[in-house]
């Protein structure tokens, strides 16, 4: 049996797009979604992204990270997946539910409102989250935030100079964060522009991680430090998030296709 899938973009961020809402092509669990991402032996992504029907929203987005860990939220498979939908559509995710719009190459996307709770994030224990008290090698006081998923945001003179490919694992697995963290370090530039590197939960460095982005964007509005329209500047290339006075956040951006293709299941060890 053969399963189709499509490899989509956003802004370097990878993914492999497997269409589940007709009928049910394969079976994922965790060992089948890190085969797959893996970049030696599998197709090569930084998620798995399965669409399947909802009885919410017009349909259902889960997300496997490259380790194979399925997680609640991915701000740029989002955009792409409005691409490949190519119409708007309501979005039911672990993370709640999401609007999104194509348009403009891309998408934009209502990424619903953040959550600030210790218990929300989560955290092990009670604690300032817009100012944790930890450090980690001289990153220090991280604004942590829920935008779907869990980040921790550092406000840094230079993205560049952090050690973000040593510093990453060590905080993304810190038992503060009991189900692990996106860790993003932040320069602002100017009130309308930050630069931001993000190591992700489950996938380490990557190009864009758009949560990442709308997560920088709320903790740089709530420190004071910018205004509610935002161009993030990441390795991979810009996004525009907008944080509004009714706490809405919503992320616009590109997205692309780049192939289409199909695997056997078998060959990546599913039975
Ligand atoms: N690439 C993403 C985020 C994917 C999930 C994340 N690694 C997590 O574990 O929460 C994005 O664009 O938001």
């Amino acid at each position: 049996m053969r399963v189709d899938f499509t490899k989509m973009h956003g802004l370097g961020n990878d993914f492999v797009v497997i269409d589940q809402r007709a009928r049910e092509n394969v079976h994922m669990d965790r060992a089948l979604a890190a085969a797959l991402a893996d970049r030696n032996t599998g197709i090569g992504c930084d998620q798995v992204i399965l669409l399947e029907p909802s009885e919410v929203a017009d349909f259902r987005m889960r997300i496997f990270n490259a380790d194979g860990g399925e997680v609640e939220a991915c701000g740029n498979a989002s955009r792409a997946i409005a691409l490949f939908h190519g119409s708007a559509a309501r979005i039911e995710t672990g993370g709640g539910l999401l609007e999104v719009t194509p348009g403009n190459g891309g998408a934009a996307v209502a990424m619903g409102r953040p959550r600030f709770g210790w218990e929300d994030i989560p955290l092990d224990y009670a604690m300032d989250t817009s100012e944790m008290p930890l450090s980690w090698d001289g990153l220090e006081r991280p604004f942590a935030v829920n935008v779907g998923n869990p980040h921790a945001v550092f406000f840094v003179p230079a993205i560049e100079d952090v050690e973000l490919g040593s510093l990453g694992p060590t905080i993304e697995r810190d038992p503060v964060f009991p189900e692990g963290v996106n860790v993003g370090v932040a320069s602002v530039a100017s009130r309308d522009r930050i630069s931001l590197r993000v190591w992700e939960r489950g996938a380490g460095l990557t190009r864009a991680c758009g949560t990442g982005a709308c997560a920088a964007v709320v903790a740089a509005v709530e420190r004071g430090l910018t205004d509610r329209i935002v161009t993030v500047a990441l390795p991979g290339g810009e996004l525009v998030i907008s944080y509004d006075e009714d706490g809405q956040i919503t992320m616009r951006g590109p997205a692309s296709e780049s192939f289409r293709g199909s695997f056997d299941p078998a060959d990546y060890g599913a039975a």
